[in-house]
């Protein structure tokens, strides 16, 4: 059993109980009361040669184990958007990460820019829970589904306003987030099964990834000089977590990532075949 699969069955466990307390007719409800989901492609691309950073709301990982304590998500959230971070992710996966659903709400309301909901997502109704606790966006794993689950859970996403994150390992991976009409793919250097991190493997993924679809680097990011580097291979949005969250100073950090994507050298030939395309289909 690998990581992966070990915290998928913890996850399947605490939806269980969740949806015996509020069952999917009520989720459905609940979602009908809250704004409608903002627009996460606009709100990632950025300007002239940006690079954007989606900073995450991360207090554990299995590979690091405690990070943060972050007694208060809202007001981390808050540093964040005022830092120009582009969007928040915020992990609600309760046994390894030490996240929650009322972290999401909690940071929701803290800010205007889009809030991404990260989790193992593997049924329809934390699909509806994403967007009655007021998600942007949702994470969808490729080497967490099957085929037609992953199709089927984006279309779900899609249909209720949401922008489906589709999570890629691998050049087979993208194809796949490709066929599922993903036009937001991550491609995350940290392999989930073995937990390691390869910053090569986004440089890799990436070429696959046509103009016109949204990419977004995640995990292994130190500093500014680690976001150059990605966004210099075609990154429209790079992820960080860990690097805000464990040197105490995140508006000073996420400011200092900001700046690194939007560095000058960043109008790369594959930012410039996207806005190209971009202004061809205007
Ligand atoms: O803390 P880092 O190395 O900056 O990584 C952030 C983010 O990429 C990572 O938290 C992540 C990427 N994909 C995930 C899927 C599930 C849980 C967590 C993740």
């Amino acid at each position: 059993m690998t990581v992966l699969d070990d915290i998928i069955a913890g996850v399947l466990e605490d939806v269980a109980e969740r949806e015996a307390k509020r069952p999917l007719d009520q989720v459905k409800e609940d979602a009908q009361r809250v704004p409608g989901a903002k627009d996460v492609l606009g709100s990632l691309a950025g300007g002239p040669g940006a690079t954007s950073i989606i900073a995450e709301v991360k207090r554990a990982s299995p590979s690091k184990g405690h990070l943060s304590s972050i007694p208060d998500p809202a007001e981390l959230a808050a540093l964040y958007e005022e830092g120009g971070a582009a969007m928040v992710s915020v992990l609600t996966e309760q046994r390894r990460f030490k996240g929650s659903l009322a972290d999401l709400d909690a940071v929701r309301v803290a800010v205007d820019v889009p809030v991404l909901r990260k989790d193992f997502i593997v049924t329809s109704y934390q699909v509806h829970e994403a967007r009655a606790h007021g998600a942007d966006a949702v994470l969808l794993i490729v080497a967490a589904l099957e085929q037609q689950a992953l199709v089927s859970l984006a279309e779900r996403i899609k249909s209720l306003g949401m922008t489906p994150l589709v999570e890629t390992h691998s050049r087979l991976e993208a194809l796949r987030a490709l066929d599922a009409g993903a036009d937001l793919i991550g491609v995350n250097a940290r392999n989930l099964k073995t937990l390691d991190v390869d910053r090569r493997t986004v440089e890799e993924v990436i070429d696959v990834i046509p103009a016109d679809v949204v990419a977004v680097a995640e995990s292994g990011v130190r500093g500014p000089r680690d976001v150059l580097d990605y966004a210099l291979v075609g990154a429209d949005a790079v992820l960080v977590g860990e690097a805000l969250v464990t040197k105490g100073r995140p508006l000073e950090a996420i400011k200092d990532l900001v700046s690194a994507g939007q560095h000058p050298a960043l109008l790369t030939d594959r930012k410039q075949r996207v806005r190209d395309a971009r202004e061809d289909t205007r």
